[in-house]
């Protein structure tokens, strides 16, 4: 067994096994702690809330609570393994809304026989929380499932791997594209998968400028095009009326190629044919479309981002989901709309820009870190992360009239 997977093992096992626990909040030593806690003070919080459901807010743990929900049909780029074997991963971003936003969270693995029967399940225990986060759940059943829960739950519903990876992704590449000094409006961009992630990322790149006309998407069967007779609903979004067939059809001169499909399907021949100064996106996680140190060999005026801790420039929804869930629960938004999505791709894009802290050059393990070609984008433990991107969320949930509550008082100051 390799070295890094004994040890990713061990992480998981030792000394206790999984990555989070629950912890109690308030004193619960005494007779007196626990008639508080438990009978009888805790009768006066439920006839509160039974009067009003705003004041589950008030004397519960709700407000800062989300829970991630999966079924395990996409688990990362591994597959449709099933939703147990989903649970390290869930657990995973429930460490990482702790680690980064000081949110609680837990993971629930779903198995269901139906799509309404899933539906129906998220539907019933949403009121215990402040957010649902959806992972991990295949397209093209994640769209119809994130649409029926928005409409029937009374708490933001997000499916992280549809908007987070797209703010992350579109805040990551307008920058690597002002690197090589091209413009997101005239950038050919191929995009490698038609799923969730695919789906999202390609519709707020065109919310960000982004031509439709100048994307090419791809699947399993190759070019999404007009004529194919194969395509969901969400596909044909994006079928191009066009004779280009294959990988190398659509590389040829192309600027941009995202990739949120799976592991090693773009050979080093196709990022030859790409045009000068090209930007590549191998998200899938764990293993990336193209090994960077391939990609770097094959071309050195590229930038390339992967979904990885491990390499420069970690385009990962990692960057999103903790402070956008941060600044929705804040200002108690109804829902997660675009308006609060565009505020977070600024918000990370323009952090990329500044200088970097030394905490986070010591946390990433860099002497130096400067916009270019190898930082386009804030690494996760930067700490300016959480109040940046919660604020210009939490603000654009109050413009555009989804707040519940006002700002709080320390999202005034900048
Ligand atoms: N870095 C990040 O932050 C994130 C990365 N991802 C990565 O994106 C990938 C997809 O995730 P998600 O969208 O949730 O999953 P989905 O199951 O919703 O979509 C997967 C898509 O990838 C396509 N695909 C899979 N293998 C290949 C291949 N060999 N060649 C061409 N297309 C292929 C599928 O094609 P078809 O439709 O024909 O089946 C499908 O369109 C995963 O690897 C995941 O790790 C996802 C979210 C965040
Ligand atoms: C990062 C992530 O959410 C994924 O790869 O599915
Ligand atoms: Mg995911």
């Amino acid at each position: 067994m390799s070295d890094f997977r004994q040890k990713a093992l061990d992480y998981h096992a030792f000394p206790t096994p999984g990555k989070i626990s629950v912890e109690i909040s308030k004193p619960a030593e005494t007779a007196q702690d626990l008639a508080l806690a438990y009978s009888p003070g805790v009768a006066e919080p439920v006839r509160e809330i039974a009067a009003d459901p705003e004041n589950a807010y008030k004397y519960t743990g709700k407000g800062n609570l989300v829970a991630v929900i999966t079924n395990g049909t996409a688990i990362l780029g591994l597959g449709n393994l099933g939703p147990l074997a989903s649970k390290p991963v869930m657990e995973g971003k429930a460490l990482l809304f702790k680690r980064f936003a000081n949110i609680d969270s837990v993971d629930i693995e779903v198995t269901h026989r139906t799509t309404e029967e899933f539906i129906q399940v998220v539907a019933a225990i949403a009121d215990t929380f402040g957010g649902i986060n959806l992972e991990d759940i295949k397209a093209p059943e994640c769209f119809e499932i994130e649409k029926a829960l928005i409409e029937r739950c009374n708490v933001p519903v997000f499916h992280d791997d549809q908007h987070g990876t797209a703010i992350v992704t579109a805040a990551g590449l307008i920058n690597s594209l002002e690197v090589q000094g091209k413009s997101i409006e005239d950038a050919q961009i191929v995009c490698m998968g038609a799923g969730a992630a695919a789906v999202a990322c390609m519709q707020l790149l065109i919310k960000c400028g982004a031509l439709r006309e100048n994307i090419y998407m791809l699947d399993r069967n190759g070019v999404i095009h007009s004529r194919r007779e194969d395509l969901n609903e969400y596909k044909s979004l994006f079928a191009n009326n066009t004779d280009k067939r294959t990988l190398e059809d659509v590389m040829q001169d192309a600027d941009v190629f995202v990739g949120v499909s799976g592991p090693d399907v773009l050979p080093a021949s196709a990022v030859s044919m790409m045009a000068d100064k090209p930007v590549i996106f191998a998200c899938s996680n764990p293993d990336p479309e193209i090994k960077p140190e391939l990609a770097h060999a094959t071309r050195q005026d590229l930038v390339m981002g992967t979904g990885r801790s491990d390499y420069p420039n970690q385009v990962n929804n990692v960057l999103c989901f903790p402070f956008i869930f941060r600044g929705a629960l804040d200002v108690r938004a109804s829902q997660i709309n675009d308006e609060m999505k565009v505020a977070a791709v600024e918000a990370i894009r323009g952090l990329a820009k500044e200088a970097v802290p030394q905490e986070v050059l010591d946390a990433s393990g860099y002497e130096k870190l400067e916009f270019g070609p190898d930082y386009v984008i804030p690494k996760p433990m930067d700490p300016r992360l959480l109040p940046r991107v919660a604020r210009a969320v939490a603000i654009a949930a109050v413009e555009s009239g989804v707040a519940r509550a006002e700002l709080p008082e320390n999202y005034m100051l900048d």
